[in-house]
């Protein structure tokens, strides 16, 4: 896979700009070469009859609390994809204590969107690492604009298919309220939906900083404010799910989609 960049766009311009703030930038963006048709390489051809796509590239949207993280992990074990999520690589800098991760903290305080020169390179290197390369990746909550998604284009990363998790606001606020982390086992509950199954468990839950109902207001509002920029780069590998079902039926229909590319 192409990870080097034969760039026309300026590119600190590109890194510097901080995402839906700079609405110049994004109109640039909307032009037809940054869509990303499902035109099948040469190699792909020749490969289709044995195996379509080896090492599949998909990316993963959807609002706060989408249940992204969920159907991440079930197709990370069925296909063996890397997952890289935007907003983890984030949080490891915060808990490492870093320069990137004090400065993006101030950003996820207020449910906004963390500054391009920070976000972009760390996606960008995660990407390019060994395991990326060769197993495939399931990008998720990147790009989150249409700067991000054309830093990630000009870079070369291109996916082969973009889910799109749709569910109602309603049920996001009260997905996001009541989740919880097991940092043990790293598991994901829910205090109404999937409580924990013991009492030693319950004791030691925590909750993400920006998962109170006041900020996912904030983070449901950036989202809503960037989507429709980011889906209209894509549409034409988008599959749209219903997310809002059981989370096996979600899965079911990602790997539907997943089946005909693998
Ligand atoms: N691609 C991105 N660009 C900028 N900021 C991001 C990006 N991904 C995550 N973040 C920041 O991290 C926060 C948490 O993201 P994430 O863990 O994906 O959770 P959620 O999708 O539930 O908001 C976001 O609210 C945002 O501040």
């Amino acid at each position: 896979m192409a990870s080097t960049s034969s760039s026309s766009l300026n590119f600190n311009s590109l890194l510097s700009s901080s995402n839906h703030h700079s609405p110049s930038f994004a109109h640039q963006t909307l032009t037809p070469h940054l869509h990303f048709p499902r035109t099948p390489s040469f190699k792909h051809l020749v490969n289709c009859s044995v195996k379509k796509i080896e090492n599949m590239k998909i990316m993963i949207s959807g609002a706060p609390a989408s249940g992204k993280g969920t159907q991440c992990e079930l197709i990370t074990k069925k296909y063996g994809l890397v997952h890289i999520a935007a907003g983890d690589l984030l949080r490891a800098e915060i808990a490492e204590g870093t320069e990137n991760g004090k400065r993006a903290k101030e950003y996820m305080e207020k449910g906004d969107l963390v500054p391009n020169e920070i976000v972009v390179m760390m996606v960008k290197d995660r990407l390019s690492q060994p395991d990326s390369v060769e197993k495939g990746w399931l990008l998720d909550g990147f790009p989150r604009s249409s700067s991000q998604a054309t830093a990630l284009q000009e870079f070369g990363f291109k996916p082969d298919l973009f889910i799109l998790l749709d569910v109602p606001q309603d049920i996001l606020v009260d997905r996001v309220v009541g989740r919880r982390l097991d940092p043990v086992s790293g598991k994901i509950y829910h205090l109404k939906y999937s409580p924990p199954e013991s009492e030693e468990i319950a004791a030691r839950l925590t909750q993400r900083f920006d998962d109170t109902e006041e900020k996912v207001k904030l983070r449901l509002e950036t989202h809503n404010q960037n989507v429709e920029s980011v889906l209209s780069l894509y549409q034409d590998i988008i599959v749209k799910v219903d997310g809002s079902a059981d989370k096996d039926d979600v899965f079911a229909q990602i790997d539907k989609a997943l089946a005909k590319l693998s």
